[in-house]
């Protein structure tokens, strides 16, 4: 039988071991770019594509508000852009919402405030769809100790912002609050880091617990963790704080006394209890001290619990839409989800009213304590 010239190279080619072992090769990396190309179109299915459009956008427009005095108040304008400091790979993000060590092996994580936040949480889960790609991507990456934390105040609006954050596909944050820094330390960091979502190279991890900032251990602990951390604080009006975190106790316990009963020492002498956690929360000049023995101003960030709601686009301007039946802004589509989330009911409940007179007495209260804690910051938060 004749061979064609070509046979006769293509016999020889197959029949050199060293160019067979090349073509096994150019096989294997041809099938590999086929699958990469399958996993690409099947990631542009994907709700999160999104989130990756605005990536773009926000940097641009988050850093001008920076840029314009966003500051202290405006701080959650470029937080995202602030907590990530170096350009980062588009990666895919997996739901937070799976956390059985949170869940299960934790008793305190089943206390009231954290019960309010699985309440959201549930809803979040509830609005996620369930994202073939998160399971695809839920083996990948590893287990960071968070590079920021939102440390407080509670009833701030703590949990809104890192409802907000978290849409932004580098950050990941842990659902439940871990409460690490005040009643889990004992369990050590490889505890605490357990309980992180994973993340890929460039990604942050977050977390929030509110308590942080009034527990008088917590910032030489995470100082202990890492000097770099970025503390962000959300800060609210710290009578309506005071009001809030009444408003949650009595809807558990609607036994409690009175908001005027507690608020005084003595009624008639108009003496303020600064030992009811309600008020001495708010007294947010004295906590900052604390923690600036253990890290510089820069290291913190202050946004304004106001501002969050009343322009929540100082996170990012095109996420958020305003549910008048909420009377709160919502996200257009949760994390991990194509549809529209607002926070639980548990999220902008209804005051009682409070006696005028005891509202202004603590106004004249607060007076100094916010003077001084606008001093510190740089930032007038106009509660005065
Ligand atoms: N978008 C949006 N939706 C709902 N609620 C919002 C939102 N933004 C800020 N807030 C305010 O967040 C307050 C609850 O604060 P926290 O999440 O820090 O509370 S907690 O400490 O975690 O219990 C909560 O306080 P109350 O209004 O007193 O319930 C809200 O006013």
């Amino acid at each position: 039988m004749e061979y064609s010239p070509v046979c006769n190279s293509v016999y020889a080619a197959w029949s050199s071991p060293v160019k067979k072992k090349l073509l096994l090769l150019s096989i294997m990396f041809l099938i590999w770019v086929y699958m990469l190309y399958s996993c690409v179109g099947y990631c542009s299915t994907m709700p999160s594509l999104v989130v990756d459009s605005y990536r773009g956008k926000e940097s641009a427009s988050l850093g001008k508000r920076t840029e314009s005095g966003g500051g202290v108040g405006g701080a959650g304008g470029g937080l995202a852009s602030r907590l990530l400091t170096k350009p980062q790979p588009w990666e895919d993000i997996e739901s937070d919402y799976e956390e059985p060590t949170v869940r299960t092996s934790s008793r305190d994580l089943l206390d009231t405030d954290r019960t309010e936040d699985w309440d959201d949480l549930a809803g979040m889960r509830a609005a996620a769809e369930p994202g073939a790609m998160s399971s695809f991507s839920s083996g990948a990456g590893s287990k960071k100790l968070p590079q920021a934390i939102i440390i407080g105040v509670k009833k701030g609006g703590t949990r809104a912002l890192l409802e907000f954050l978290r849409v932004h596909p580098d950050i990941r944050a842990v659902g439940a609050e871990p409460h690490f820094f005040d009643r889990n330390y004992e369990n050590g960091l490889e505890w605490y880091r357990e309980l992180m979502p994973k993340t890929l190279e460039g990604q942050i991890t977050m977390e929030k617990t509110p308590s942080y900032f009034v527990t008088r251990e917590a910032p030489a602990r995470i100082a202990a963790m890492s000097r770099g951390t970025k503390l962000i604080v959300v800060v609210r009006d710290p009578v309506t704080r005071a009001i809030s975190d009444y408003t949650q106790t009595l809807s558990k316990k609607p036994d409690i006394p009175s908001f005027e009963s507690l608020t005084f020492k003595n009624r008639t002498t108009g003496l303020i209890d600064t030992s009811w956690s309600a008020v001495q929360i708010g007294i947010y000049a004295k906590h900052l001290d604390n923690w600036l023995q253990y890290f510089p101003m820069e290291q913190l960030l202050f946004v304004s619990g106001e501002r969050l709601i009343s322009d929540p686009r100082i996170i990012t301007d095109k996420h958020f839409y305003f549910n008048q039946t909420k009377g709160f802004p919502c996200l257009k589509k949760a994390e991990g989800s194509s549809k529209p989330h607002c926070l639980g009911k548990t999220k902008g409940r209804t005051h009682p009213n409070i006696d005028p007179e005891v509202v202004q007495r603590l106004r004249d209260f607060y007076r100094p304590f916010n003077l001084k804690f606008y001093q510190m910051t740089g930032h007038d938060f106009g509660w005065d």
